[in-house]
This record gives structure tokens, sequence and C-alpha cells, in this order.
């Protein structure tokens, strides 16, 4: 367990809530936008809130045995042909962060493949080559989940000495909607049947099938459970944790995040569990089509952004919401204060 995470700035968000209610705007009009600019401005310590030019994505990609058991819609052989795509820049996500001026890195940390010729960086943290079937193993041992913790945290701190003034966080690897909806019925105490999705799409037998796996490897795990880093390590995988320590440092660092689809948000419950208080560093990019996630951002008390019926996620959800945090930002900056535009008040006799 870390210490409690010290919350955005209190006096900067009182001053820029203020702010807020003194716009040229009629009083709430802004929704959510003013919101996200109050807390944004807390988050960096300064009202009205710095311009979002340095916002950077880390891609965490990974291996799960569980997919080799019928849990998803596609074959694991695409986890490393996507961190190629990725690597070339022609992913959705690399789409979406290339239009919106987003930097993207993407880190191997348990890929089940030696991704040769892959830039050596990619592969530097790689923990292991596939974590373990959830149902049936634990999916680390506590040593590799130290180093895939680890790995996340000395990631992040990388991409806050690079400037890094918002952190997203993204996430590759078939299957891996099965162990996110394991830590996230794990973490809630709540059954499988109400955690489980369709990840990139299954049938209802399928469904039916990765139900019944999330189950058992709840029921495998038992009570261990009750410690967030050895949920992690029993019900998680490498990338997963190396997303956790990811955030948790980001939230430690003082940066601000925004969380995207399922696995994105199911490490933040768990940087919640581990570090408490982190939460309050974090917001929702958007609403994925997966339960788990719904209830993970309702535990979390974040209200996502945006809700596009997107379930890609390599963090694409936070990335589309990217303009939001832009457009909340603007608002703050740039609209004028309504005492500014009044005439003085006549004086009085
Ligand atoms: C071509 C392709 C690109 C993707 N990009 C993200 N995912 C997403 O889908 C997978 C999770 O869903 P499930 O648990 O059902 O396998 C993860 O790789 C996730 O990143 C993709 C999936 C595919 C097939
Ligand atoms: O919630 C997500 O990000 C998601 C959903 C389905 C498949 N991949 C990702």
């Amino acid at each position: 367990m870390s210490a409690v995470v010290p919350p955005p700035a209190p006096a900067v968000r009182a001053q820029a809530a203020e702010r807020l209610a003194g716009l040229a705007t009629p009083a709430g009009a802004l929704g959510r936008l003013g919101d996200l600019g109050v807390w944004l401005s807390a988050a960096q310590g300064v009202c009205p809130p710095a311009p979002l030019d340095q916002v950077r994505l880390v891609i965490f990609a990974g291996d799960h045995g569980v997919a080799r058991h019928g849990v998803s819609a596609y074959p694991p052989a695409i986890t490393p042909a996507m961190v190629r795509t990725f690597v070339l820049g022609k992913a959705g996500v690399s789409a979406l962060a290339a239009a919106h001026g987003v930097h993207v890195r993407v880190l191997d940390l348990g890929v089940d493949d030696d991704l040769d010729g892959v830039p050596a960086d990619v592969t530097a943290h790689k923990v292991r080559r596939g974590s373990g079937a959830i149902h049936v193993e634990d999916a680390l041992s506590a040593d590799e989940a130290a180093r895939a913790y680890d790995a996340g945290r000395t990631v992040a701190r990388e991409e806050i000495a690079a400037g890094a003034q918002l952190l997203l966080s993204g996430d590759m690897g078939i299957g891996n909607t099965t162990p996110a909806a394991a830590l996230v019925a794990a973490a809630l105490g709540l059954p499988a049947a109400e955690v489980t999705g369709r990840g990139t799409g299954v049938d209802d037998a399928a469904l039916a099938h990765k139900q019944a796996l999330v189950q058992q490897a709840l029921d495998r795990a038992g009570d261990r459970v009750a410690d967030p880093l050895d949920a992690l390590a029993a019900l998680g995988s490498a990338d997963l944790v190396a997303t956790t320590g990811y955030l948790v440092q980001a939230a430690e660092g003082g940066v601000p995040v925004l969380l995207d689809g399922l696995m994105s948000v199911a490490c933040a419950l768990y940087a919640e569990r581990i570090a408490p208080g982190a939460a309050a560093w974090f917001a929702a990019g958007h609403r994925s089509t997966e339960p788990a996630q719904a209830l993970a951002l309702e535990k979390l008390g974040l209200e996502p952004a945006l809700d596009l019926g997107l379930r890609l996620g390599e963090g694409s959800g936070a990335v589309a919401a990217v303009p939001v945090l832009r457009s909340a930002v603007a608002l703050l900056r740039d609209v004028a204060l309504l005492a500014d535009l009044m005439p003085p008040a006549p004086e009085q006799p």
C-alpha cells in the first residue's frame, strides 16, 4: 500500500470554481466542460489552466493465457501484429492521436512473441511471454508482478520528465477483457455474470463460456483478492499490473490522467486501492460498451466525457476525449468575466 495521495490543489480549485462562476455565461451553462476545466486547473495548480500541448499516451501490450480458451473473437497472433501496427502509426488510435496531437508510445510487457525487428525500447520492459491463464493459474509470480508494477512507475516518470501535462493509458492484448472483468469483479465483490462483456464481439455461447471462466478465476483466487497486488498477480497480467503502476505514479507525480476503456478503468480502480486518493487525479475519457467499465467508473465516481459506443481499447476513447478537455481549458481561459462587461452600478444619492 502506498501513502495517501494528496488531492489536486484545493486553493486553485476554489479559484477556478470562482472564475467559472464569474464567466460571461449563465450559471451552470457549461455543464461538465466547466467541471473538467476546474479539475484541470487544480491538477495543474494554476488558474486559468494552461493549454494542453503535451498530451502523452502509453499503450501497454501483453498476451493472456486465457485467450487460448475461447474467450475472444480473435486469435492471440493479433497482439504482436497490432504492436507492429502501433510502431508504424497505422492503428485506430494512431489516426486519432495524429488528428489531436497526442504522443504515442507502445510498450511490450508480456506479448507472446519476441517481436524481432521492433525498436528495442518497445520490449525493454518485457516481463514474460504471455501471462498465465487465470482460470487455472496465477497470471504472474509475485516477483513478476513487482517488476511489471515498477516498469509502469518508471515509464510514468519518464513521460512526466518528457513534459507530459496529461497522461493517457491504452491497452493491447487479445483476451484482455477477461482478466480486466475478473479484476473489477474482485474489487467490487460482484459475480462474473454482472461484469463479463463481449469484448471484441463474442457470440452468446462464447459469452457464457467467458463468464464461466471469469467465475472460475474468481473462485480460484478466493480470499487473496483482498490485497490489491495479490489480486493483480492472480487475476491480471504483466500489462495490467504495469498500467496500474503507471496510474499510481502519475497521481503521485501530480499529473492528471485521462482514462480509456475497460482495461484503463479496471487498473484505475486498483490504483485507487493501492494509493487512496489517486482517483482524484483521473478523469474518464469515455464510456465503453463493457459492463465492468461502467461499474468501475461508478465506483470511482467518474462521469465519462464521451459515450460513443466505442469498444476498441488502445487508448482510443481517451484520445477522442482530448478535444473535450481542450475545450474546457479554452472556456476557462478565454471567456470574459460578466463583471467586466457590465457598466459600473450608478452611485447611490
Ligand atoms: C484487430 C484488433 C485491434 C484491436 N485493438 C484493440 N483491441 C482490443 O480488443 C482486445 C480485447 O478484446 P477481447 O478480450 O475480446 O480479445 C484487446 O486487444 C483490446 O486492446 C483490438 C482487437 C483486434 C482484433
Ligand atoms: O472497453 C474497452 O476499451 C474495450 C472493449 C472491447 C475490446 N477492447 C477494449
